[in-house]
């Protein structure tokens, strides 16, 4: 994250995601790898996100991050990607308001209930001050009023 924007290729590379259409079943594999010599990361996430039918009980994304040994190669940890792309991109979200949203923005209305409504709420509410929230009334939150 520390990086993010520094869009150094002597300082990191990353390549941009690629991504595998699975047409049958209406969804996506991707794989995005980066390497931080200075820091000595090497990892990977892999993700699959599906366009679900309404009212499915399945997730819509799954993830894992691998963490590997930068000099000898081998794997050093299996991450939760699921926890990692909830914050990392609620996170990602949240740098974007603080740069774009104006000054006087009162109102944070949620679009949505599954994890990155619930993560999006969170971290906005943790980095943002707001007289209403807004969401729907299935992202069970203490301070949201909600909309049918
Ligand atoms: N740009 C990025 O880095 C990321 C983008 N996303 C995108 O954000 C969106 C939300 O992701 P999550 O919150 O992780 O998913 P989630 O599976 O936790 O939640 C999705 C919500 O959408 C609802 N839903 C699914 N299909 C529907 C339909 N046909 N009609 C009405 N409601 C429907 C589900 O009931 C669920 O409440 C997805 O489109 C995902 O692809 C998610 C993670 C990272
Ligand atoms: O980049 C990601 O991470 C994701 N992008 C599309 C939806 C699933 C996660």
């Amino acid at each position: 994250m520390g990086k993010f924007s520094k869009r150094d290729s002597s300082e990191i590379i990353q390549p941009v995601r690629s991504v595998v259409p699975i047409q049958p079943y209406n969804g996506f594999l991707g794989v995005m790898p980066s390497y931080v010599a200075a820091d000595g990361i090497l990892c990977t996430k892999m993700v699959t996100f599906y366009q679900r039918a309404e009212g499915s009980s399945l997730p819509s994304t799954q993830a894992t991050v691998l963490l590997f040994h930068p000099e000898r190669g081998h794997i050093t940890a299996i991450m939760d990607g699921e926890a990692i792309t909830a914050k990392r991109t609620a996170a990602v979200s949240a740098i974007s308001a603080k740069l774009l949203m104006p000054a006087l923005s009162e109102v944070l209305c949620i679009l949505g209930s599954g994890q990155q409504a619930k993560s999006h709420y969170d971290v906005f509410t943790n980095v943002f001050k707001f007289k209403e929230e807004w969401g729907s009334k299935t992202l069970s939150q203490p301070n949201l009023c909600w909309r049918s």
